[in-house]
Formats: structure tokens, C-alpha cells, sequence
């Protein structure tokens, strides 16, 4: 009697579902050994599991759809291999990354259940009704996950990849104009012009001086020819820096210069590139997890919250210096024409909101672009046939085009690269959301699952872009008529279910990336010219692999920074 009495106590006080059942796997062992213990843990399972029907037949959701509804426990998913982590760890730990991901998904399906901290509710969702709801009719019923959104808040200021609802809503369609064809027409100049500084950087550095040899020793290449290593992932993060910069905000970091004349890259740059760029630390993994669900470790003083700080004032400081001085490029960058739209409906915009949308521009878009560029040159350089078929689509299309003819069409292949590229190696692995309330998502086949307030979505990108294209590099798949190009997505999975042009690293739906055009623009514009003028090949003394730091970047194994040599040698 008094063991049920306790047993009862204990099934009130413990939310079990969030508590004992990620602890059973271990714990079964030891009440086996413990006849009390084990008895104890059988009452509280029979008196829990009967408290949770009375209540979940009392807590029933509005249905008016008459869905077949099902409950986070009715799902399949994975145990937690950890009693605090859950299986955050795993997932942190996880390579090459995504591959935990994959295997969940071809084992649990299109919706599955996760512990994370504490216990900490988590599914995962793939489901294209499911996916419609969480990404486009009930955006802001999932904003992001308070913490993710505190720590980027303290360091972006309240730009469009923080704010949530309405003001998000306002300030993605003021920004929506920076965005149109004809406004990235004006950019693409400077995709051009930062293009144009490589070529010659490398050709340069290719070039035999006087004395009859290449500028830097040079070492055979797989294919028996003379070839330089090249730090490919260095230059694309500063070509995609300046272009950020000029494009967006008309600011000349001029790294492409200073990795030419051998001078400092710009201190921001550097700044940036240290905050984000090192590999899993368990300092690192720690303060991410305990920030999912404990925002307050924000305001802790730490040396990476301290950084953070620093790097928002520097930037804020050199942003208003830019902005003071050179008033002319503004009209023509994505902040300038934001400006005159805000400057147009009379509403005006802050100096805080400016601050923050220059500092979300970088953040978003400076990364996310190189790592695609690095990956899409690193599977070229392992295909020699497809990176020799692109040179020969590219230098066609050159030649094709007249003077004065006007924009041309994308060369088919290009895009085909680009797209196979990102399904390979989307730079941002996942997507999470919060549930804001208690919610009905459809899952398809009449059935819908009911997700508790404060559940956290895993949307894993990597999983969605393999949909019905699994398998090793194959951009040719592309190019089959029912696969749409990419310059056709419109970033709208439609009514629930997922469009073939979606491009799943992007995201979709209202918040899809809005710089997905400008990205585009910039990766079809630095492989035309780099693959048209250059060959590459990989390193066959180095191994390459993939590590996750806010986006999917290359490294050497071994190393701990980010970077990617490949031999490279002018294209015949
Ligand atoms: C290959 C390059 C890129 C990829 C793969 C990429 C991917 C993404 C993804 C997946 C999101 C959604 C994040 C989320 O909802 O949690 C996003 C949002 C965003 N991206 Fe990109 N991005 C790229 C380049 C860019 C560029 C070049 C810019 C700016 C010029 C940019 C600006 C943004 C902004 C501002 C958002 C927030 C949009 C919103 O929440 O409304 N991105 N991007």
C-alpha cells in the first residue's frame, strides 16, 4: 500500500514522459538487479499510464477536420543515448554531419520523435503537408527557438532572420525590392568585378616569372601535369565577403585586395571569421544546448558572449562611417534601396533597423555563399568528366552570346552543378522551430499530430534535398525535363505538397532565404569563370571532409579551421 501511495506521489510529481522514459534504457539494467526498485518503477509506470489516458482523453484539441489525431508518443524515434543531453549530443557529434539525420529518416519516416535536453520534446518533420504547415500557413505559430533567436538578437539586432510576426512580415516586404531580377541586374557587377580579381590573382600566381618558373612551387597534379595548391575555401570566403559588402551595403572590405598585396585582412573580417569558424568544441555544444533551454545563459559573461558584443559594435561603428561617406553607391546595394522604399511610403527606417539588416546581410549571406562555392569547385575537382563537360557547356555559351543581346539564358548544366552541389552539401544542415501553442499539424493520410507548446521542429535539410534524388554526385539528373531549374523555384512547396522546383537548401515559404536569387547570381557567376579559365583537381595527399560551424563547411581531417586545397592549373 504505502509503495503505491509512494509510487502515485512520484507519477504526480515527475512528468514522466519528459523525465523517466529517456532514463529507462539505462535505469532497466539496474532495477533488474533491484526487486524493490523495479517494483516501484512498475506502479509508477501503471499509475502514470493511467493518469495520461484520463488526461489525455480531457485534453482533446479542437479537430474539426476529423484528422486521425496521434500524440508525441504514438510516433516512432530513436532512444536518447545520454540522461542530460539527450540526443543532442549525438546529433552535435554526428559525422559526416547529417548522416544521423538520413538514418532516422529511412528508419522512423517522415515524422519522428527525439529527446533533447532534460528531456526536452523534439520531432523532426519531412512530411510535405506537415511541412507546408510548419513553413507557410502557420509561419509565426513557429517562430524560432527563444534561444537561437536571444543569441543572434545580441548579435544581429532585430534584422529579418530574428524578427518573428508582424514585423517580420513588414520588414521582408520592404526588403522584398532588393531582391526583384531587376535590382540583382545592378549587382551583378560586382559578382564580376570580385570574380575578375581571383582569376587574375591565380593567373598570376600560375604564371612562370622570368626565371622560368610558377610564382609558387608547383607539384604534379593526379593527371601528371604541373599544378599549385590552392586554399580554394580562403578565397572564396573573401571573394563572398567584398561581394556582401559592395552589393549590399556599397562597404569595400577589400579582402580580395589584401590577400593579393599579402596585407591584413579587414578587422572585421577577421573578427567574423573567429566567431564563427571553429570546429565543435564541448564549450561550444554546451552553451548552444543549455541556451535551447535556458535563454538567461546569454546575459552570463563569457568570452564567446563578450565577442559577440565586440563585433556588433565594430561593425555598427563602421557601418555608420560607410554610410556618412558614400552616399552615392547606396541607391544601387540592397540597403540603399531599402532605404529609398522606406524614404517613398514616408515611413522612414531607424538607424538600430539599418544597423541590424547590413549585419544580418553578412551573417546570412557571406558563409552560406562560399561554402557552395568551395563544395560545388571540391565535386568538380572529384568529376573531372562533369567539370570537363560544364568548361565545354560554358566556353559554348560565351561564344554563342553577341554583344548587346541582353541577359541569356543560364547554361543548363551550371545550374544543374549548382543544384546537385547544394542537395549534397546544404550549408545550413536544419532548420528549428518552436511550437508558440499547442497545435494540429496535418500529416497527410487523414491523421495529424498534436504538438505540445514549446515542442521543437528539426526540418533537416539535407534529408528534404535527397527526396526522390538520393545517391552519390550526379548533376545530370538535373536536366531531366520533370527536375525544374533552379532560377525557376519560387520557394513554395503549393498546397501541401513539395514542388520538384523547391530548393530545399533555401528553406521555403515566407521565410524562405531571401537572398536566394543573389546567391544564385554569385555561385553561376564565379564557377563560369573560374571553371571556364582553370582545371581542378583534388589533393591526393589530403582528405577532405565536411564539419559543421553554423554552416557545413570543408576542412582537412586534422585540422580544426576551415579550408580546402585543391591543385588547380590553367584550363587548356
Ligand atoms: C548558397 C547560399 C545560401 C543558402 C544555402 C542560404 C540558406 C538560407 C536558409 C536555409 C535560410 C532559412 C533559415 C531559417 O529559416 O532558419 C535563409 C534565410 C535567410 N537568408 Fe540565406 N542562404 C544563402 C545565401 C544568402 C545570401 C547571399 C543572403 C543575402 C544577400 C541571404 C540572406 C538571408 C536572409 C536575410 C535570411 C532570413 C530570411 C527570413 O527569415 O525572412 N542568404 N538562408
Amino acid at each position: 500500500m504505502s509503495l503505491s501511495v509512494l509510487a502515485l506521489a512520484l507519477a504526480l510529481a515527475v512528468p514522466l514522459d519528459r523525465l523517466v522514459l529517456p532514463l529507462l534504457p539505462t535505469l532497466l539494467p539496474v532495477l533488474a538487479q533491484l526487486p524493490h526498485l523495479a517494483r516501484l518503477t512498475l506502479h509508477t509506470l501503471t499509475l502514470y499510464s493511467l493518469l495520461a489516458l484520463a488526461l489525455d482523453s480531457y485534453n482533446r484539441p479542437a479537430n474539426p477536420n476529423g484528422y486521425r489525431i496521434l500524440r508525441y508518443h504514438d510516433l516512432p524515434g530513436p532512444w536518447p543515448t545520454s540522461l542530460v543531453w539527450g540526443l543532442e549530443k549525438a546529433l552535435y557529434d554526428d559525422a559526416p554531419p547529417g548522416k544521423l539525420l538520413d538514418a532516422w529518416s529511412a528508419k522512423y519516416g517522415g515524422a519522428y520523435r527525439f529527446r533533447g535536453v532534460l528531456g526536452a520534446k523534439n520531432i523532426t518533420l519531412t512530411l510535405p503537408s506537415a511541412l507546408h504547415h510548419v513553413l507557410t500557413t502557420s509561419v509565426y505559430t513557429y517562430p524560432k527557438p527563444l534561444g537561437g533567436r536571444l543569441w543572434l538578437g545580441t548579435l544581429l539586432g532585430e534584422g529579418v532572420l530574428v524578427s518573428e510576426g508582424e514585423k517580420h512580415a513588414g520588414q521582408r516586404k520592404r526588403m522584398a525590392r532588393a531582391f526583384t531580377p531587376q535590382a540583382l541586374r545592378g549587382m551583378h557587377e560586382v559578382f564580376e568585378q570580385c570574380t575578375g580579381k581571383v582569376v587574375d590573382a591565380w593567373e598570376a600566381l600560375l604564371t612562370p616569372t622570368a626565371a622560368g618558373k610558377a610564382a609558387t612551387p608547383a607539384q604534379d597534379d593526379a593527371a601528371g601535369g604541373k599544378a599549385l595548391s590552392i586554399d580554394v575555401q580562403y578565397w572564396a570566403n573573401r571573394l563572398s565577403l567584398d561581394a556582401i559588402g559592395l552589393a549590399g551595403f556599397g562597404y569595400p572590405f577589400g579582402s580580395l585586395d589584401s590577400a593579393v598585396d599579402g596585407s591584413e585582412q579587414h578587422p572585421l573580417a577577421t573578427t567574423f571569421d573567429k566567431l564563427t569558424d571553429s570546429s565543435g568544441t564541448y564549450a561550444a555544444f554546451v552553451l548552444r544546448a543549455v541556451l535551447f533551454v535556458w535563454p538567461g545563459v546569454l546575459k552570463m559573461p563569457s568570452k564567446r558572449t563578450k565577442s559577440i558584443g565586440e563585433v556588433r559594435k565594430k561593425l555598427g561603428a563602421e557601418v555608420k562611417r560607410v554610410r556618412q561617406e558614400s552616399g552615392s553607391l547606396a541607391g544601387r546595394t540592397v540597403i540603399g534601396i531599402l532605404e529609398q522604399q522606406a524614404a517613398e511610403e514616408g515611413s522612414g527606417i531607424d538607424d538600430d533597423e539599418i544597423e541590424a539588416q547590413i549585419m544580418t546581410l553578412v551573417f546570412a549571406g557571406y558563409e552560406t555563399t562560399s561554402c557552395a562555392i568551395s563544395w560545388a569547385l571540391y565535386e568538380l575537382a572529384l568529376h573531372p568528366a562533369s567539370q570537363a563537360a560544364l568548361r565545354d557547356e560554358l566556353r559554348a555559351s560565351a561564344s554563342a552570346s553577341q554583344p548587346g543581346s541582353g541577359p541569356q539564358p543560364h547554361p543548363p548544366l551550371l545550374d544543374a552543378v549548382i543544384r546537385e552541389t547544394l542537395r549534397l552539401h546544404p550549408p545550413v544542415l536544419d532548420l528549428h522551430r518552436e511550437a508558440e501553442t499547442d497545435d494540429l499539424v496535418p500529416l497527410g493520410d487523414g491523421r495529424a499530430l498534436w504538438v505540445d507548446k514549446g515542442t521543437v521542429v528539426y526540418i533537416p535539410l539535407n534529408v528534404l534535398g535527397n527526396e526522390g534524388h538520393p545517391g552519390p554526385w550526379n548533376p545530370e539528373q538535373w536536366l531531366k525535363p520533370a527536375a525544374s531549374a533552379i532560377s525557376g523555384s519560387t520557394g513554395s512547396a503549393g498546397s501541401g505538397g513539395s514542388s520538384t522546383s523547391t530548393v530545399w537548401a533555401f528553406s521555403d515559404g515566407p521565410r524562405v532565404c531571401i537572398g536566394r536569387a543573389f546567391a544564385m547570381s554569385e555561385i553561376r557567376t564565379v564557377l563560369s569563370a573560374l571553371v571556364s579559365g582553370f582545371e581542378f583537381a583534388p589533393d591526393p595527399a589530403l582528405e577532405v571532409e565536411p564539419f559543421v560551424s553554423f554552416v557545413v563547411r570543408p576542412k582537412v581531417r586534422g585540422d580544426r579551421r576551415s579550408t580546402l586545397p585543391l591543385l588547380v592549373r590553367k584550363a587548356a
